[in-house]
Formats: structure tokens, C-alpha cells, sequence
């Protein structure tokens, strides 16, 4: 069987070097002609571990190639997946569904046998509804010749696990309106089938809202957790407890109770957002409410790790930052929205650094993959090649995404590299007393911080 995978983005290039494993014949198609070039030479245009080896055995072996023509890949595949983007609009909480449209109609137009379009990307209920009608009216009113279906499979894949998750998906889900359409997918996914993984076959909502249902899931078991982290910063305990007290009780789980500077990337901030918005234009206006304060949540911990970045460095007085952070020296660890992966899309991290430079101090960044993506963002921010660079004269280090260098930092390493022993840990990754017994004040979200001046070992 030959596939087709529209749009060689994060999750089409993953899909497309992956299918080439299962072993089938791929081709790729995006309309960004530089990103073309690059996959068709072996050269992956993101960091994504153990992606960019099968990218390099699937070109040289033949069985995936690139091309940026519809009419090649209408004229040559049976399934074509579709993976384009389906960002937040500018201005608006909805999704911006142009680029699947776009996709979905060239597509319509192209297809000279009978195919089957499965779409990937992450789209409000009733997309797939409307798209059959469209591919259908596209294509009769060209009458061009075959049958053409349509069938949803959202997709689950983490950043940083891409290959794992799609070679070995914890469930396939598949919103079908045919027996045809399903026995293809359960060939395309023969592989993962046998090994167990749980099918799911549905209708095209149902498929639409599992997807968006899993992520607005997520992000609400992470603003839970970080809005317990604004009473244990205000009356006391230890976050990092209560997450794992609570987290025994399997009907709970541990799992995405980490407290800390919050979530980000390019889908929970966009997909809560546009599951709110698309249950309003249903009329269910107050349904997915509750989302808002999940974004609030959310947002709100950047201010904090602000807000304790002047009490730091101000020695517990709160002030209005733009007053208090000028010719402060920050080094600012990771800036990706979460460790092995080079994405900064919205990236709390990135955020929080331009947040801090806004205030007038003088930002040093460092992250070990990320550090290109985001001078494309903010290139007024200082960007450095290494940890020790970063922490060299600084006033304050922040750790903003919890990559294994920082979790790793030896803080008798760190301290006499700085100017001031300080240390704000947004990810509750490092070992507090480790810092404080070599001097450091240290601070972390979702614990009260109360500086003692006698821990301040200014040099
Ligand atoms: N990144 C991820 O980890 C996951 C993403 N998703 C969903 O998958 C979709 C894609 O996300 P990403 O891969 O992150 O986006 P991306 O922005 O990395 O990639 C999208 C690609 O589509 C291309 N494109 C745009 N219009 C096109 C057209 N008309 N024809 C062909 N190509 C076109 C762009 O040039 C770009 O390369 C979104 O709906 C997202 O919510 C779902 C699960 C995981
Ligand atoms: O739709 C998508 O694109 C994907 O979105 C998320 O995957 P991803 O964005 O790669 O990253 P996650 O591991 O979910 O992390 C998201 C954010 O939450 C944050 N996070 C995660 C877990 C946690 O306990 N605390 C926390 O703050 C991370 O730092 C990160 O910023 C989902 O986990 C995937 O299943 C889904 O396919």
C-alpha cells in the first residue's frame, strides 16, 4: 500500500518516517519547499530523538521520499494523511482551520483513483463532517474519476517521544463512515494491532472529541495541581508531596501532576482554546467554562516565577518589576516548552525570558537545543552556548524546563560561577537543600518563599 502524509511538519514527518518502518512505500508532501529539500537530503528541520536515523535509512532505502506537487501524490497513493497545522487564530481562541481546508480541497482536486483521506490534525467537532461534503461536491463538480473516502485518526504522539508513540501507540482511534475505510486502516496499522495496541472505531465526532478531550484532560490535571501550588506558596506545605500522596490512588495517577511553571507547546494552550470556542458556536456556551480558569491557571504561574524572580533578587520586598530588575543579570535555563524537544512554541519558559528582559534585566539563555528557535521569537535576548556561560556573573539562575543537564547541576560546580548565590527552580527538579547548603538562596514554585538574609552569600 502506498501513503501519502500532507504536511511535514512535527507530526506529518514523524507519520511519514514511521509508516516507511512499518514498510511502506511513503511519500511526503508540504508546501514549504525548503523543508522539502531538506527532508529529500536526510535532514530533519527539528530536534525529535531517534527521528532523525529512521529519516536517513527511509531516504537512502527508497521508501520515502518528499514532493511539494498534489498532482504526484493524487496520481500515486491510496492513503493520504493528513497532518497539516491547525494553530490558534490570530486574535480569536478558535482554530485556524485554512491550512486543512487548503490541504483537504488540493487534495479533492488531485486524486485521479480511489483513495482514502485520513485526517490527523487536531480539528473542532464536525470538520470531518464537513470536509466529506466538500471533497465530494470538489470532485463531482470536476467529475474526476474514483471513489474517495474520508476517515478521522487523531493522533496522540508526545514531542520527544514521537517515534515510541507512533511505532507503539498506547490506542489507535479511528472515526470511519464505511467498513471499507476501517479495513484499510486496520492494514496501514497491522503492525502496532499485533502487538496488542487497543482499536477504537467510531464515528467522525466521536474521534474528533477524543482527541480534544485528551488534551483539555491533561492540561486540567496540570492547572489542578499548579493551583494547589498557589495555597502551598501562600500558607506552606510541599506541592511536590501532595502530588505524590494523592497520585497513589490509581483512580488519580501520578502521572502529569508535576508542579511548575505550567503547560505549553503547540497543541493543550491551542486546543483548550479551541474546544472552548467550538462548544460556544454550538450554543454550549458555559459547557467548557471551566476551561478559562485552566488557561488562567496556567498563565498565572508565569507571573509568579516573576513576581519571586524581584522578590530574589529584592530581597523579599514586592515591587512592580519594570521598577526593580534593571542591570540584574539572569540566567535563564531552558527555553523550550519542555526537555528534548527544540519546540518553542508557546513555550512558558521563552515567555517567563522575555517576560524578565521586558523588566529591564539583562537575560543570558541557555537550553541545550532550543537556543535557535527562540532568538527566531526574541532575538533581543542573549543567547549563550553553555550552562556555564549562562550562570558566569549572574544575579539569579532560573531553571525553566528541566532538561536533564539542569536536573543533573552541581551546585558546588554552579556557585562560584555567579555573582549572587540564587536560584529559582520552575520545574521542581532540583534537590533544595543541595543549594542551600552551598550558600544558595533558593526558591521553587508551589513552596512558600521566605528569604533569610542570612542564608545570602553575596560575593
Ligand atoms: N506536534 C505534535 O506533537 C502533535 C500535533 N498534533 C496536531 O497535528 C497538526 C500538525 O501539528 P504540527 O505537526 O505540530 O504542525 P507544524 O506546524 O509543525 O506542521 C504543519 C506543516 O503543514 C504544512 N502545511 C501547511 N499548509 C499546507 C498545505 N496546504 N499542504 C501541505 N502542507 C501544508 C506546513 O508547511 C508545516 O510544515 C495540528 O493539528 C496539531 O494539533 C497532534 C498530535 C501531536
Ligand atoms: O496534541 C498534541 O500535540 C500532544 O500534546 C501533548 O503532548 P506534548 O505537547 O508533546 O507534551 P506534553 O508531554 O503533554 O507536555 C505539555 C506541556 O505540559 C507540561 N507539563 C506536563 C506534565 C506535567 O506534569 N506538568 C507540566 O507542566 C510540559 O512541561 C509541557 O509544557 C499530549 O501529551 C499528547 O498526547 C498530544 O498528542
Amino acid at each position: 500500500m502506498r501513503l501519502s502524509v500532507i504536511g511535514t511538519g512535527y507530526l506529518g514527518a514523524t507519520h511519514a518516517a514511521c509508516m516507511a518502518e512499518l514498510g511502506f512505500e511513503v511519500l511526503g508532501l508540504d508546501v514549504d519547499p525548503a523543508k522539502i529539500d531538506a527532508l529529500s537530503r536526510g535532514e530533519l528541520p527539528f530536534h525529535e530523538p531517534g527521528l532523525s536515523e529512521l529519516l536517513v535509512k527511509h531516504v537512502q532505502s527508497g521508501r520515502l521520499r518528499f514532493t511539494t506537487s498534489y498532482q504526484e501524490v493524487g496520481d500515486w497513493a491510496d492513503v493520504h494523511f493528513v497532518g497539516v497545522g491547525t494553530p490558534q487564530k490570530a486574535g480569536e481562541s478558535a482554530a485556524d482551520m485554512r491550512y486543512v481546508d487548503a490541504a483537504v480541497t488540493s487534495l479533492a482536486q488531485h486524486i485521479t483513483r480511489d483513495a482514502l483521506i485520513v485526517g490527523k490534525s487536531t480539528v473542532p467537532v464536525g470538520t470531518a463532517t464537513r470536509l466529506a461534503g466538500l471533497i465530494q461536491a470538489t470532485r463531482a463538480e470536476l467529475e474526476l474519476p474514483g471513489e474517495v473516502e474520508l476517515a478521522w485518526n487523531p493522533e496522540f504522539l508526545r514531542e520527544g517521544f514521537a517515534v515510541k508513540d507512533t511505532l507503539h501507540p498506547d490506542r489507535l482511534v479511528v472515526g470511519v463512515d464505511s467498513e471499507h475505510a476501517e479495513q484499510v486502516l486496520r492494514q496501514v496499522y497491522a503492525a502496532p494491532l499485533a502487538e496488542g495496541a487497543p482499536w477504537i472505531s467510531t464515528d467522525f465526532e466521536t474521534a474528533e472529541l477524543v482527541k480534544v478531550a485528551a488534551n483539555a484532560f491533561l492540561a486540567t490535571k496540570i492547572s489542578f495541581i499548579n493551583a494547589f501550588s498557589e495555597i502551598t506558596e501562600t500558607v506552606g506545605g510541599d506541592i511536590t508531596t501532595l502530588a505524590d500522596a494523592i497520585g497513589h490512588d490509581p483512580r488519580i495517577g501520578r502521572r502529569f501532576l508535576n508542579a511548575g511553571v505550567g503547560f505549553g507547546g503547540g497543541c493543550l494552550p491551542k486546543d483548550i482554546r479551541a474546544l472552548q470556542a467550538r462548544v460556544s458556536e454550538l450554543g454550549l456556551d458555559r459547557t467548557m467554562a471551566f476551561l478559562n480558569d485552566i488557561d488562567d491557571i496556567n498563565l498565572r504561574r508565569r507571573d509568579r516565577v516573576v513576581d519571586l524572580a524581584v522578590q530574589v533578587l529584592n530581597e523579599g520586598a514586592v515591587e512592580a518589576p519594570s521598577t526593580v530588575l534593571p542591570g540584574q543579570k539572569i540566567a535563564v535555563l531552558g527555553v523550550t516548552f519542555k526537555p528534548d524537544s527544540d519546540d518553542v512554541r508557546d513555550s512558558p519558559a521563552l515567555d517567563v525570558a522575555n517576560r524578565l528582559f521586558t523588566a529591564g534585566a539583562d537575560v543570558a539563555v541557555y537550553d541545550p537545543q532550543g537556543n535557535r528557535n527562540a532568538a527566531g521569537r526574541f532575538p533581543r535576548l542573549d543567547y549563550v552556548g553553555s550552562l556555564e556561560a549562562a550562570v558566569t556573573g549572574a544575579d539569579l539562575a532560573i531553571l525553566l524546563t528541566e532538561w536533564d543537564e539542569f536536573k543533573q547541576m552541581d551546585p558546588a560546580q554552579i556557585a562560584p560561577l555567579m555573582k549572587h548565590r540564587a536560584i529559582i527552580d520552575g520545574r521542581n527538579v532540583l534537590d533544595a537543600k543541595a543549594w542551600t547548603d552551598v550558600g544558595f538562596t533558593h526558591a521553587a514554585l508551589g513552596h512558600r518563599f521566605k528569604l533569610s538574609i542570612d542564608e545570602e552569600t553575596a560575593e
